[in-house]
């Protein structure tokens, strides 16, 4: 039997306190200023955000569930923190994880320190979202933001008619890892909240059943039945917003712990897979939790081989807005594709029909591409067909930019000149998170403090910054990601690679001295630099972490690409950026144009490059 645990009281405080993320002390997010404070009349207000926090220990975040009918019907922004243990977060690449019904909510999950957390399935329709596989779970995060409220005093009764439905269903208990497995006496402890001072969840030890997804899912099911049957409470008088929580298995209380950063894991701090179950499979049920790979390992680096998704048809009854679907695959097709994926973690790409392929779904790159549609940007990126279902997991369907080529090679370059710093939704969650201090060891061992060395960690923000400094994201707005020559050989060792000089090798070693192609290089940048500078979208949008991909072949076909809005995000109506400055705080500048400027001189200057010079001159006079 579930238990439940109320905690109102906790919520009072935090009801009290929405506002965007601040880092605490702890270093978890936290809200800064009342929400009534900064609730004004008008329902385009964005960015505003109401911060729930519920702690549970050892308990297995099942399902969240809410009834957001009576949310505004324009799209939010849900994030949701898991923070738990000192392991890494189980989920790594997908920043969504709850689609709510009725395009009023659009998830995202940001993950936070130390522990895995992911929805593997996003529901929709009655607004469920299912979370799988978040293991020793003690904190839950939900930050709603962007939610648009009608009117400053409405604001808070939707919202605490929001937050009172929401519910936090534990799903089930997967075998631990040994070294996970002793008993933690801060498992069962209680500290204050970094909120108030006297805020506390009351607790409730819970009995230990185990679990599996679908029993919840039924009773998700049950739930969403009883409470579709309430009205909803939008003039609700404002009161204290409750949240019910039912933990199971050793369902006590704390807040995270910077011990629980520190505490080693089999000597090592080490991160949980990431996307085996969740992002790949979209499978609900649990694997094994000693499945534990280290960052290398989760991440993408070449090729690799693109599997079909199975055809089976099926279709859940909660997924009612995507598309699901069908593809009439020839035995051909069906024959695994090799691809390439110079960045990004493993298990996101997924092989669909033919000259397609499947992203695994972002509601931010999502809402990028159909935005995309209606700019001078869409010659630029690859084709966008839509959103779709395929074996209960969302995927963007788009071309496959390797599709028209023989052999082809391939580069990486991500633009801009902040990529983690301060930037981005997420970043007081990633604030939070930690990484092992052998990621920087590996590339320079100088990399790490003293104090880093001895925590074993660094925060992914201290993490990001570094990577930004050692190699040419700081000084030239770009970097260079991975290279898959045609030769089938495939490098992404570019993390030093910082001075112009440097990069000058690198590409042309990648164009292999072939005039044409560097010429159409430097001719489809400056079509993309004319675009940028015209768009409306780019205007508009902190473009983080975007990639330009260089793609030709033996043909001398030479194309860029503008790739990956995973961590896009559109500036409050009326703001603009040039892209082109200095990052400062609350600036939101990018250095995407600045990096494009400088890297369009480094190809100049390889062309510039006694080996090109003579030939590159001829064909300038032609
Ligand atoms: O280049 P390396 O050193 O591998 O660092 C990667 C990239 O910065 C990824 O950003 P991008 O997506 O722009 O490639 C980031 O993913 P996020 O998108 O999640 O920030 C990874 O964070 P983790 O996901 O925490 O591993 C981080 O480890
Ligand atoms: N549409 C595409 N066609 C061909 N290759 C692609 C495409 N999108 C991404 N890739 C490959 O996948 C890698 C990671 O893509 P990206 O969109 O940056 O994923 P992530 O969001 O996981 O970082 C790229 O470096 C590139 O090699």
């Amino acid at each position: 039997m579930i238990s439940e645990l109320c905690v109102s009281r906790y919520l009072t405080c935090i009801w009290s306190s929405v506002s965007p993320f601040t880092t605490s002390s702890t270093g978890m997010a936290a809200p800064e200023q009342p929400l009534l404070a900064t609730a004004g009349t008008d329902s385009l207000e964005p960015r505003r955000r109401a911060f729930l926090k519920a702690n549970m220990t050892g308990t297995h975040l099942g399902l969240i569930q809410w009834d957001n009918r009576d949310l505004h019907p324009r799209p939010a922004h849900i994030v949701i923190l898991f923070q738990g243990s000192n392991e890494k977060k189980v989920a790594t690449r997908s920043q969504e994880n709850l689609h709510v019904s009725q395009g009023s909510i659009e998830g995202s999950q940001v993950r936070a320190g130390g522990l895995q957390a992911e929805a593997g399935h996003q529901a929709v329709g009655s607004g469920w979202g299912k979370c799988t596989r978040v293991q020793r779970l003690r904190a839950v995060h939900i930050n709603i933001e962007n939610v648009c409220f009608r009117n400053g005093v409405q604001s808070r009764a939707l919202s605490s008619a929001f937050l009172s439905q929401l519910q936090l269903l534990p799903c089930f208990r997967s075998p631990m890892p040994k070294e996970c497995r002793r008993k933690n006496s801060k498992d069962f402890g209680l500290s204050g909240t970094v909120f108030t001072e006297g805020s506390r969840l009351e607790r409730r030890a819970a009995g230990k059943a185990p679990q599996i997804c679908d029993d919840l899912v039924q009773r998700a099911a049950q739930i969403t039945e009883s409470s579709s049957a309430r009205a909803p409470a939008v003039m609700d008088s404002p009161g204290v917003p409750q949240v019910t929580i039912t933990p199971e298995g050793g369902g006590s209380s704390r807040e995270m712990q910077q011990e629980d950063w520190d505490d080693p894991v089999d000597g090592t701090l080490r991160r949980k897979l990431s996307n085996s179950s969740i992002s790949s499979t979209g499978s609900s049920l649990v694997e094994s939790e000693d499945d534990i790979l280290s960052d290398n390992e989760s991440k993408s680096k070449g090729i690799i081989t693109l599997e079909h998704l199975g055809d089976s048809g099926e279709s859940k009854p909660w997924w009612k807005l995507k598309t699901v679907v069908h593809w009439p695959f020839s035995a051909t097709q069906r024959r695994k594709l090799n691809w390439v994926q110079l960045a990004g973690h493993k298990g996101n790409f997924k092989a669909a029909d033919e000259g397609n392929i499947l992203k695994k779904f972002s509601e931010n790159e999502k809402q990028c591409f159909e935005k995309l549609r209606y700019d001078v940007l869409l010659p630029f990126v690859p084709s966008f067909h839509g959103a779709v279902e395929k074996d209960g997991e969302s995927f963007l369907h788009m071309t496959d930019l390797l599709s028209n080529f023989d052999l082809p090679n391939v580069m990486d370059c991500k633009m801009g000149d902040v990529l983690g710093g301060g930037a981005g939704p997420g970043a007081g969650a990633a604030q939070a998170e930690r990484r092992p201090v052998q990621e920087m060891v590996e590339v320079d061992s100088e990399g790490p403090t003293p104090q880093e060395h001895s925590q074993r960690g660094v925060t992914k923000p201290r993490y990001m910054q570094w990577r930004e400094s050692m190699s040419s994201t700081n000084t030239l707005g770009f970097r260079i990601e991975g290279i898959k020559k045609s030769d089938g050989t495939c490098r992404t060792d570019f993390k030093k690679t910082r001075s112009k000089q440097d990069v000058v090798q690198v590409f042309k070693d990648f164009v292999g001295g072939n005039p044409d192609i560097l010429k159409s290089y430097l001719s489809r940048l400056k079509e993309i630099q004319q675009a940028l500078k015209t768009s409306e979208f780019f205007k508009q949008h902190e473009v983080i972490g975007s990639s330009l991909l260089f793609i030709h072949d033996h043909t001398s076909n030479a194309q860029v690409w503008i790739i990956d809005f995973g961590k896009t995000t559109a500036l409050p109506e009326g703001q603009t950026l040039n892209h082109d400055i200095p990052w400062q705080e609350g600036n939101r500048e990018d250095g995407y144009l600045w990096g494009l400027q400088n890297l369009l001189d480094t190809l100049k200057s390889v062309s510039n490059e006694e080996s090109f010079s003579s030939v590159t001159k001829e064909t300038d006079c032609q």
